[in-house]
């Protein structure tokens, strides 16, 4: 099941939209609907799904459509075709109060100017939504006290929102969505307008908080680095067209034609990163013990193709591929015997800038071992590549 589904949305601005459809599915391009017409194509046959729990980032350059199509989402502009379906609901068949009760329900919006209420002291703010649905006073305190702890701003309920700094304002915009408690947040350009260093709290805050409680994200930004280091995938738009949808690393490695390819060239690869910082812990490890049966099954458990082996204090002894495993047990050859030399180590301050030869001479991940030769993590070629460009958290990175 999706959680958001939009299937070949479009939506045209301007006199006579439906004669510019007809047109734009003929192929017109959007620049020659606007000379012909004046009607502005803003989203064209946009189609996506953001599953539950998903970070689903949809990135552009200005005037790409990002906004009416978050906006298509919630309704807020009506769509010249297409649907929309939350939770299976086609949003866009709905009559006035079945959007209303949707959106309150379903669809939390986060906006980029805050869009809190200046006379209004923060816990105000954020049980401001409870207040409209007319929950009552007790429930929606205690809602708005446990959202704004969980921002991180408990201590300031009584502060008035231009008391706050940019970021604290925007963490009270996060805590009103949150007080909603819907399963989906729509965030536009949430953060854009935070300086870069509160910016990247914001983010980090945010991933956290979105695995805590669960939340399915639909956010849009501007910003190819911010989108990469938050989105579980990320919807690339250019004139109002989804030109690739991808985890970070496959847009990354496969951009889908050259405008993703100039877009991927731009990030900053500057960020100084080690080792330690990408690396993550192996999913399967085994030891001697067991044999290479108990390897054997614990690579079939993960569906993975090798296992990395340790002794029982966890030092290093290699990497063991199924197919080796296999011969281990069939010829009772020791485990020892078998393990696979071309592994290549590295110690956790290791800058990742001097790992990516090693990356691409192995097919292995390199393993990351302290001084005492024991296992901390492994990393991949694909996480040296992301974490150079994004600067990712070790925990974040996947592969
Ligand atoms: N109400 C409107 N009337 C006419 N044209 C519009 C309207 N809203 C948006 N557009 C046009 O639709 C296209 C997509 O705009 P949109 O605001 O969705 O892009 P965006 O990617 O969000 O850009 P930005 O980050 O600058 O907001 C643009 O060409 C814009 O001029």
């Amino acid at each position: 099941m999706s959680k958001i589904k939009v299937s070949e949305l479009t939506k045209i601005f301007g006199p006579n939209p439906k004669q510019s459809l007809e047109r734009l599915n003929k192929g017109a391009s959007k620049d020659q609907i606007l000379a012909d017409t004046g009607n502005t194509v803003g989203v064209n046959q946009a189609s996506f799904d953001v599953k539950p729990g998903e970070f689903f980032v949809i990135m552009g350059l200005s005037g790409s459509g990002k906004s009416t199509l978050i906006r298509l989402v919630n309704r807020l502009i009506e769509p010249t075709s297409g649907h929309v379906y939350i939770d299976d609901e086609d949003i866009t068949s709905m009559n006035k109060n079945e959007l209303i009760e949707a959106r309150r329900k379903k669809l939390g919006m986060v906006f980029q100017n805050f869009g809190l209420f200046p006379h209004r002291n923060v816990v105000g703010n954020v049980a401001y939504g409870l207040e409209i649905q007319g929950v009552e006073k007790q429930e929606r305190e205690q809602k708005a006290q446990k959202a704004i702890e969980d921002v991180g701003l408990k201590g300031y309920e009584s502060s008035s929102p231009n008391e706050l700094s940019g970021g604290m304002q925007q963490r009270v915009g996060l805590a009103r969505a949150l007080a909603n408690d819907t399963d989906i947040l729509l965030m536009d350009e949430a953060f854009s307008a935070l300086d870069p260093l509160i910016r990247k709290d914001m983010q980090d805050e945010l991933l956290k908080l979105q695995k805590k409680l669960g939340k399915t994200v639909l956010f849009i930004t501007h910003d190819l680095d911010e989108a990469l280091k938050l989105g579980d995938r990320i919807a690339i738009m250019k004139d109002g067209q989804i030109v690739q949808i991808g985890s970070s690393e496959e847009i990354l490695e496969n951009p889908a034609n050259e405008y993703v390819s100039n877009f991927v060239k731009d990030v900053d690869r500057s960020k100084v990163l080690d080792a330690e910082q990408v690396m993550r812990r192996p999913e399967v490890l085994t030891t001697y013990k067991g044999g290479p049966r108990t390897a054997i099954k614990k690579m079939e458990d993960v569906g993975a193709s090798s296992i990395f082996v340790v002794d029982r204090d966890d030092q290093f002894q290699g990497l063991l591929t199924i197919d080796d495993a296999i011969r281990a047990y069939k010829e009772e050859i020791p485990m020892e015997e078998v393990l696979n030399q071309d592994v290549h180590t590295t110690t956790p301050t290791t800058p990742l800038s001097d790992l990516i030869g090693v990356a691409a001479d192995t097919k292995y991940p390199i393993v990351v071992l302290d001084e005492e030769q024991k296992l901390l993590g492994i990393i991949s070629r694909v996480s040296i590549l992301s974490g150079l460009v994004l600067g990712k958290e070790k925990d974040e990175v996947t592969n």
